[in-house]
């Protein structure tokens, strides 16, 4: 059935799109510096990201608005939205090779999708990048021969075992980067096999992001970092902001950041199955923050069920974290079973006082993610 309207509505509506099409003038003129920014950027060697520019931009933006009787969080929103297209758009026109002089960068496992982001980075700033994949280590000799920086990226399971194995004769000052998701063993691994400089890397994003802009990668520190400082500066001119932790420290906020968080939306996705859930129906029902979390669960379901074994399964330690985890939803459970309302109050707010501040920041930060949510619904 056709929406109602009237010629009055209609006459506005001709005027509200003539306005739409003067703004896509305006981001076509918009996209336009932006290149040119890229350029300008990518010349001098400057990261994508400025966050004290970003900054700077939407407080004038914001008063302006205000003066203007709009919103100051509808241009902030929109201009974020739009920073994130610079991030894009600055990326294609590549970025400034911090080390000239390198020799060829080997990604062992540059098939899988992580390698092939960093492959594309490393080639949008003018490395020479060579792949070893599976059906490769006959000519490994040859590929390896003349390489500057060597990066592993295979599932976690073999990584040890790889870098034992295969990675004990390179080049000696070759640099030796992994790109696994734990790193206490692999960094040890790396500084066994290789007597030349080592670090652990691990990007906290997945290789769907597009652009690196204001995205995390943990360094830890294994040997050398004079020879490979020029990596980080790199990976910081790609926008990425670098976080340098102690392996042991990365690793035991894994098994909370990782395997608990994604072992627990397995299980969340398991009992919906179980219980025979109509999903169709559960999103006809859904607030926003259930159509968010629903959202978080399926995503997983949409990708390799080895990839997450493989993060879950990566430490023991995990088992520990997921155990203790039972244990609180077992103790909470009791509480409900044994119907005391008062306990459970009384531990809610201890637990708010605990989150102290945290709370409302992650209240304002979620009020925002629920509000796009509900923009994204149609019909
Ligand atoms: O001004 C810059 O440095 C830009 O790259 C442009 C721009 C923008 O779109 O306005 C994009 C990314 C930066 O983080 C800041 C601003």
């Amino acid at each position: 059935m056709n929406e109602k309207t009237t010629a009055e509505l209609e006459n506005l509506r001709g005027l509200i799109d003539g306005v739409d099409q003067q703004l896509l003038h305006l981001l076509r003129k918009r996209l336009d510096l932006v290149a040119q920014v890229g350029a300008v950027k990518h010349g001098a060697g400057l990261p994508i990201y400025a966050p004290q520019r970003e900054a700077n931009m939407l407080a004038k933006r914001r008063a302006e608005a205000k003066e203007m009787n709009i919103a100051p969080q509808l241009i902030e929103d929109i201009l974020r939205r739009l920073m994130r297209e610079s991030y894009l758009n600055e990326k294609d026109v590549g970025f400034k090779q911090v080390k000239a002089d390198l020799g060829h960068v080997v990604i062992v496992g540059g098939e899988g999708k992580l390698g092939g982001l960093f492959s594309q980075m490393l080639t949008l700033s003018g490395y020479q990048v060579k792949s070893l994949d599976k059906d490769d280590w006959v000519n490994s000799e040859s590929i390896f021969d003349g390489a500057g920086l060597v990066i592993v990226t295979v599932p976690i399971n073999i990584t040890c075992e790889l870098i034992a194995d295969k990675l004990t004769n390179l080049p000696k000052d070759c640099i030796l980067a992994d790109l696994t998701s734990i790193k206490g063993a692999p960094v040890e691994a790396m500084l066994a096999a290789h007597s030349g400089p080592v670090l652990g890397l691990h990007p906290m994003f997945g290789p769907d992001v597009g652009s690196l802009a204001k995205q995390v990668v943990v360094v830890c520190h294994g040997r050398d970092a004079d020879a490979y400082q020029w990596l980080i500066e790199q990976i910081e001119i790609w926008g990425a902001r670098i976080v340098e932790a102690e392996p042991s420290k990365h690793d035991k906020a894994m098994q909370l950041v990782q395997a608990m968080r994604h072992f627990s939306s397995f299980v969340y996705g398991l009992n919906l199955y179980k219980e025979e859930a109509d999903i169709e129906s559960l999103l006809q029902f859904s607030s926003p923050i259930y159509r968010l979390e629903l959202a978080m669960v399926g995503r997983l379901f949409a990708q390799s069920p080895e990839l997450y074994a493989d993060i879950i399964f990566a430490q023991e330690e995990s088992l520990v974290a997921i155990s203790d985890y039972l244990d609180n939803y077992s103790q909470a459970l009791s509480i409900l079973k044994s119907g005391n309302r008062d306990a459970f109050v009384e531990q809610f707010a201890e637990v708010s006082r605990w989150f102290g501040d945290f709370a409302p920041q992650f209240q304002r930060e979620s009020r925002a993610m629920l509000q796009s949510v509900n923009d994204m619904k149609t019909g």
